[in-house]
């Protein structure tokens, strides 16, 4: 199951690893991105159908420093870093003579040919059209690139740089085929001054049509920075050239570049744990990979629990729930995330401050204080900890109608308490409420309050007894597509139909009220086995 991009995202190109592809093609079959390789060299051979230079070319671009070499070639490194995967190669040799700069020009093109990668050169333009090169990038004091237009034809492609949206419009009218702006993180050069923030960077690729490349500083450690700035892809010169092994170095930032791009979606559960999978962090794990994003777990609790009840519950300190919190925020930085059952006051506070601390974009709480099963999820004197200082902090929460009535302090007899009792809440406490109608209300239906504005999901119940963890997985479901970059309103309509999948597929376990089949759209359902 491939993890799914955030909403518009580009379509992920898979990454071949080099090792992967055939040896007897030599380098040539060692190229992951299979088209680049397939071009017949030229520069024409590197540009989409209306003319326009191939993304594709630009997501790993190679910049040479001859600084680097250690007892090798750039002819060899630049081998490898191909090899490795880099998609395009600049020769930027700022010290080398004319003479010198135009042979090592010639060896790269056949090198970088070889494996169907662009060869740009930096800065001199009558090199780069002697060398037979793909192009050439100009900076801003280099030849406006304008005349560099008129010098390489239409073909050949121009890179400029910039750093402002305005350099970036005029470089564009003027025939650039790519922009490369930076420096987006101290390089360590004499002024390690940014030249440009992240959000100039979104400006730049939210103003022109042109691919934009970013470049500065990035390495396997910052990449994932880049995500969602509108970039195709990053140049580099040290993360590669500066490794001992550049083949493994570019396959590596080629990789970690991919996945900022393609937008793997990570989501954290905090949440207890249930022995019997079918609610809790159990739940939400399947939840969030059933809905192509990758699932990160902080528990609460673990809770000795079945479909006829719970037997037991043991807390984490709030210590090590903070620790798996920060564990999971400080590698793998969660989209979205849900926080359910939270027995005690000091695990509420816990999760309140590290939500303070880490900031996430989207937080969904299921205000978890009882199961199907009807055991108590919630000490009585954590519910008023609940309310004055977690819920608060949600973008989302997700009450049944039990835990309604308790947040609203009247009875929920009809739809109309159901929207009242949204409004209140959420007008009290500051954030979107979606009060859930499974519990015996006439239809599935739930009551979404946001800003003032109720609006109704409407859904057909489902005549199956198991329902164990619906909430959790309606919860999870809502997480996950906030982590994809759905609004909320989609992002809870989604989930519903997710939910009534789950129920609609009638998984049958245990004696009590079982739970859902959360795998029930993936090919793999349940293997029939060859029975008793
Ligand atoms: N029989 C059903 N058919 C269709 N949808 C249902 C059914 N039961 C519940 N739902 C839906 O499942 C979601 C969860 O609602 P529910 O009221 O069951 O949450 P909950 O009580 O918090 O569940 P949990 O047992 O996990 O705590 C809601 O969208 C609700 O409309
Ligand atoms: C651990 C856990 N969390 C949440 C629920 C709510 O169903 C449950 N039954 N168990
Ligand atoms: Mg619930």
């Amino acid at each position: 199951m491939s993890f799914a991009r955030g909403a518009g995202e580009r379509d992920p190109r898979a990454v071949a690893a080099p090792e992967a592809a055939g040896a007897a093609a030599g380098v040539a079959a060692a190229h992951p991105d299979g088209p680049a390789a397939a071009h017949p060299a030229g520069p024409a051979a590197f540009r989409l159908a209306d003319g326009g230079l191939d993304p594709r070319t630009l997501v790993l671009y190679a910049v040479t420093d001859r600084r680097w070499l250690d007892g090798t070639t750039l002819e060899e490194e630049v081998a490898r870093a191909v090899e490795g995967g880099a998609t395009m190669v600049q020769l930027r040799e700022k010290d080398l003579g004319r003479d010198e700069l135009l042979d090592e020009a010639v060896r790269l093109r056949e090198v970088c040919h070889a494996v169907g990668v662009p060869l740009i050169v930096d800065d001199d333009v009558e090199v780069a059209v002697a060398a037979g090169a793909d192009g050439v990038h100009v900076g801003q004091s280099d030849m406006e690139a304008g005349a560099v237009r008129a010098l390489i034809g239409p073909d050949m492609i121009l890179g400029v740089s910039a750093q402002t949206v305005d350099e970036a419009l005029l470089a564009q009218e003027r025939g650039a085929d790519y922009l490369g702006v930076g420096a987006v993180f101290p390089t360590g050069s004499k002024d390690d001054a940014l030249d440009v923030d992240r959000e100039t960077l979104a400006a730049i690729c939210a103003a022109v049509s042109i691919p934009v490349v970013a470049i500065g500083g990035i390495g396997r450690d910052n990449v994932r920075e880049l995500a969602g700035t509108g970039i195709v892809g990053v140049a580099t010169i040290s993360a590669l050239f500066a490794r001992p092994d550049v083949r493994l170095a570019a396959h590596d930032l080629l990789v970690r570049t991919r996945r900022m791009l393609d937008g793997v979606r990570c989501a954290l559960t905090i949440a207890g744990s249930d022995s019997s999978g079918g609610a809790g962090v159990q739940a939400d794990l399947k939840t969030m990979q059933a809905n192509g994003v990758f699932g990160t777990s902080a528990i609460t609790a673990l809770t000795a629990q079945n479909t006829r009840g719970v037997t037991s519950i043991m807390d984490v300190t709030p210590e090590f729930l903070g620790e798996q919190i920060d564990a999971v925020f400080s590698d793998i930085r969660p989209d979205a995330v849900k926080v359910g059952m939270v027995s005690a006051t000091p695990l509420i506070r816990t999760i309140a401050e590290r939500i303070d601390r880490w900031r996430p974009e989207h937080v969904v709480v299921d205000p978890v204080m009882v199961a199907t099963s009807g055991a108590r999820l919630i000490s009585e004197d954590a519910v008023g900890t609940l309310v004055a200082e977690l819920l608060p902090r949600a973008t989302v929460i997700t009450p049944n109608r039990p835990e309604a009535e308790v947040l609203w302090g009247h009875e929920i007899q009809t739809e109309k308490d159901m929207e009242l009792a949204a409004a209140e809440v959420g007008r009290r406490l500051g954030c979107a409420v979606l009060v859930k109608g499974g519990h015996s209300l006439a239809d599935a239906s739930d009551v979404l309050w946001r800003d003032g504005e109720c609006r109704w999901y409407r859904g057909r119940r489902v005549e199956n007894p198991n329902t164990h963890g619906t909430g959790c997985t309606l919860s999870s479901a809502i997480a996950s597509n906030l982590a994809k970059g759905f609004g909320l309103d989609e992002s809870v309509m989604r989930a519903k139909d997710y939910v009534s999948g789950a129920l609609a597929a009638m998984l049958d376990l245990g004696a009590g009220s079982g739970p859902m089949d959360h795998g029930f759209d993936l090919a793999s359902r349940f293997v029939e086995g060859p029975g008793e």
